[in-house]
Parts: structure tokens; C-alpha cells; sequence
């Protein structure tokens, strides 16, 4: 969560109307958001709600049927490389280069955003991921805790304005998990605005300043955690979310 007053937030995200097909499948059914800069966003829903689908299309990966999306001002068709170059982007999947060492996973990545100082940054971002002492081993030797932290590192490298992250803590311990959120945290503490998708109703409530319900490709309630509770007369996040998946 950040410290951010909403009040004073500039918009960095822009999302108009927006529907996405499969086939005769709808995903997302005419979506609008708007998310403030600095602001940590989460997207809970059930499986098939259309999370990732919004997570495709804020990467620049999918394009939606109709609708617009900005970031940072930017549209995601027409400035595809500059909205690039503001985002960082966890997947679900693993996809490190498993025969690449931790230091040479982040090189890559270091050389592809033509940082200054490529070592440099690398070593910085190992020691605050806490990998020194693994950094020349191959990430397949990795702990699934580790290659996670890895993943949102490489990320982190370009200092990215925005950063999306795909259940970054799905299948994880909750040591771990509480680990990464700290990682989160300080790159939201840092300005990074960020959007996140999680089936864990406490991870949303812990990390973000407002959450997206969504079900069925639409959102049926946005807001803070504490207000969503209140208008739903719930006392939990958890409460809210089980009432609105069971259509109540
Ligand atoms: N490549 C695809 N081809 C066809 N249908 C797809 C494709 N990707 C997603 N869908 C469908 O679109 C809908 C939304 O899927 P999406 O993966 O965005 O949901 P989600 O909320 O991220 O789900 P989960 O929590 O399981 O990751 C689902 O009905 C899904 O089956």
C-alpha cells in the first residue's frame, strides 16, 4: 500500500470501455478503470474473470476488440514501445532462462533496457533481492521461492513506472510470500505504480490501496479494501468477495 495521497495522484492508467474475444467468448465486457499514479491495484476474481486477459492487454500483448488504454499518457496500440519502456511485467509462468545463472538473467535483462551501468545495477539488485550468494548458479537450481524473487527483480531493474504482476505469489509459502510482498512494497514505496491479480483476498488487502472485483470479464465493485467491506456490510475482504462469487 502506498503513502501516496489519492487525492494528489496523477492518472497513469487509463482504461475506456475496453471488451476482449476469444472466439464467441467474452472476456472482458466493456471495462473502465482509471488508476492513479504511485497506486498499488488489485484485480481479484474467480478463475476465468478475465484478470490476466486485462494484464495481456496493459503489456501490450493482446489487443482488445474495442476500447482505449493509456499508460502514462501513452496509448497501447499507437506507442507500443513507449509504453514498453515504462512497464516491468511478471508472468505466471516461469520464464527465466533456467541454464542462465541469477547475475546473467539479470545481464540480460540490464543490457536489453541499455542501462548505464549494467554490473552495477545487477549487483545493487542482488543484494537487495538477497540472492548474492546464489548469484552464479543457474536458476534451475532455484527454489521456486527464489526464482520468484528473481523474476520480480529482473523486473524491478529498469526502475519501471508501472509494474504488472500476474499471481506473484501463487504456490508460494507464506514465508515467502510475506517476502515478496516486502519486495512489492518497497517498489511501490519507491513510486512504482503497480496492478496486481491474486486469488489470496489477504495479499490484496495487505498490498493494495483499491481492488477491482471482477466476474464474468466485468467489474462488479471497485474501491479501498475498508470501504468495499463497509458497503457490503462485511467485516472481511474475504466475506465480500465468497458473497459476490456465490451471487449474493
Ligand atoms: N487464449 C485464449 N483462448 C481462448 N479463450 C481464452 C484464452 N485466454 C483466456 N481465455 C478465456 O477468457 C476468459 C478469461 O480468462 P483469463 O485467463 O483472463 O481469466 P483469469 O481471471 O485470469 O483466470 P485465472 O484466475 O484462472 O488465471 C476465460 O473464460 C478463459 O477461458
Amino acid at each position: 500500500m502506498s503513502t501516496i495521497d489519492p487525492h494528489t495522484r496523477e492518472t497513469m492508467i487509463r482504461i475506456e470501455r475496453i471488451c476482449k474475444r476469444y472466439g464467441t467468448q467474452l472476456a472482458l465486457d466493456n471495462v473502465d478503470l482509471t488508476i492513479g499514479a504511485g497506486e498499488t491495484f488489485g484485480l481479484l476474481g474467480p478463475n476465468g474473470a478475465g484478470k490476466s486477459t486485462l494484464i495481456g492487454l496493459l503489456a501490450t500483448l493482446k489487443r482488445p476488440d474495442s476500447g482505449r488504454i493509456s499508460i502514462g499518457g501513452h496509448d497501447v496500440l499507437r506507442d507500443r514501445d513507449r509504453v514498453r519502456q515504462q512497464i516491468g511485467l511478471v508472468f505466471q509462468e516461469n520464464n527465466l532462462d533456467r541454464e542462465l545463472t541469477a547475475r546473467q538473467n539479470l545481464d540480460f535483462q540490464a543490457r536489453l533496457h541499455r542501462l548505464d551501468n549494467p554490473s552495477a545495477a545487477v549487483a545493487a539488485m542482488l543484494r537487495r533481492l538477497e540472492l548474492e550468494a546464489h548469484a552464479d548458479r543457474p536458476a534451475e537450481e532455484f527454489s521456486g521461492g527464489m526464482r520468484r524473487r528473481l523474476i520480480i527483480g529482473r523486473a524491478l531493474l529498469s526502475a519501471p513506472r508501472v509494474l504488472l504482476l500476474d499471481e506473484p505469489t501463487t504456490g508460494l509459502d507464506p514465508a515467502i510470500r510475506h517476502a515478496l510482498w516486502s519486495l512489492i512494497h518497497e517498489a511501490s514505496e519507491g513510486g512504482c505504480t503497480i496492478i496486481l491479480t491474486t486469488h489470496y483476498v489477504e495479499e490484496a488487502e495487505t498490498l493494495c490501496d483499491r481492488v477491482a472485483l471482477m466476474q464474468r470479464g466485468r467489474i462488479v465493485d471497485c474501491g479501498a479494501p475498508a470501504a468495499l467491506c463497509e458497503r457490503h456490510a462485511k467485516h472481511k475482504l474475504e466475506d465480500v468477495v465468497l458473497a459476490l462469487n456465490a451471487g449474493g
